[in-house]
Order: C-alpha cells, then sequence, then structure tokens
C-alpha cells in the first residue's frame, strides 16, 4: 500500500459532530483513486465504476493529518481493481477502508477499452 497524499483536516471539511464530513473523505478518496489509474493506465479518460462497502472505522477531528493510500489489487481487460485505506499520519490509527474500487478505462468514444496492462507500473521505470 502506498500513501501518497496527505491532509489537513480543516474547519471546513467537519460535519456537525465536528469530526470528518465521510462525503469530503470520499471526494478525496475518489481523486486519488482517479490519479492512481490515470497514472498506471496512461489514459485521462478514465471513470469511476464500483465501490464496495465503505468502511469509516475511526473519526479525525479538526487539525488532523490524514494519509490516503491505494493499491492495485487486480488488472482485467478494461478495469483496474484497487483497494483503499485512509489512517492518521501521526499515529497510523486506521480511519478508513475499501476494499474494492473498480476504475474503468474509457476509449474515445467513452466506451470500456482494453488498457493493456497486466501489473503495477513505475513511472521512474518507464523514463528509463
Ligand atoms: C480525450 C479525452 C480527454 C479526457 C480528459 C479527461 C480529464 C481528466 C478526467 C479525469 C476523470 C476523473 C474521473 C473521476 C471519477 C469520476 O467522477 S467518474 C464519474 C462517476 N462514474 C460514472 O459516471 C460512470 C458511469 N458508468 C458508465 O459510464 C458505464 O457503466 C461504464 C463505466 C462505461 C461501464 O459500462 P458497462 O456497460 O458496465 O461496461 P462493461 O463492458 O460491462 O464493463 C466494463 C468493465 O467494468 C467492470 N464492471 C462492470 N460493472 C461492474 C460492477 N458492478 N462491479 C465491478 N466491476 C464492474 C466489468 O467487469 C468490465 O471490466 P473488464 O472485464 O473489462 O476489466
Amino acid at each position: 500500500m502506498n500513501f501518497q497524499t496527505r491532509k489537513w483536516v480543516k474547519p471546513e471539511d467537519l460535519n456537525p459532530n465536528g469530526t470528518l464530513f465521510g462525503g469530503r473523505l470520499l471526494e478525496w478518496i475518489d481523486e486519488e483513486a482517479a490519479l492512481y489509474t490515470i497514472v498506471q493506465l496512461e489514459n485521462r479518460h478514465i471513470v469511476t465504476k464500483f465501490m464496495s462497502e465503505i468502511n469509516f472505522i475511526n473519526a479525525p477531528v479538526q487539525g488532523d493529518i490524514i494519509e490516503l493510500g491505494i493499491e492495485a489489487i487486480g488488472f482485467g481487460n478494461s478495469s483496474i481493481t484497487l483497494r483503499c485505506e485512509v489512517r492518521n499520519k501521526l499515529t497510523h490509527q486506521e480511519i478508513l477502508s475499501i476494499e474494492k474500487i473498480v476504475m474503468v478505462n474509457l476509449g474515445a468514444d467513452g466506451k470500456p477499452a482494453p488498457h493493456g496492462k497486466t501489473k503495477v507500473e513505475y513511472v521512474k521505470d518507464r523514463l528509463r
């Protein structure tokens, strides 16, 4: 699991209970999954197709630094399946997990298109 992105929980991210609004966290996760997919599949034309159960484990509060982790757990024909974990940056306390996020690679016609990828790639290797 690669924890690439850190977020600082600010007043505008809070729900009326004073903890991180779940919808805000899901927005951050969707963006992270989209960026991960664009980099892996080398195509900007992708969409989120499916998310499995979302387990909100612990609620962050204002001022917390959290980090978002994504890993690829499967490559299909047009899809890539990801797993997501969010945790507190400093304590590593678990905040959320999503076991399955399916992202789909689209062609210019907006329909699913084969991406031709079978494993995780690293940009540094592509640049060699
Ligand atoms: C030149 C252009 C420049 C563009 C410049 C872009 C700028 C940078 C843009 C960044 C973009 C960011 C995006 C952010 C994230 C969003 O906000 S995306 C918005 C929310 N998502 C949507 O609106 C998607 C709406 N859904 C759809 O359009 C259609 O369902 C889809 C995704 C085209 C798929 O259609 P479909 O008929 O289900 O296609 P189908 O061939 O049956 O399945 C496709 C794949 O999905 C899998 N699948 C289908 N249903 C399921 C399911 N229920 N569960 C699991 N897997 C499933 C299939 O198994 C298949 O996988 P493979 O076997 O091919 O690997």
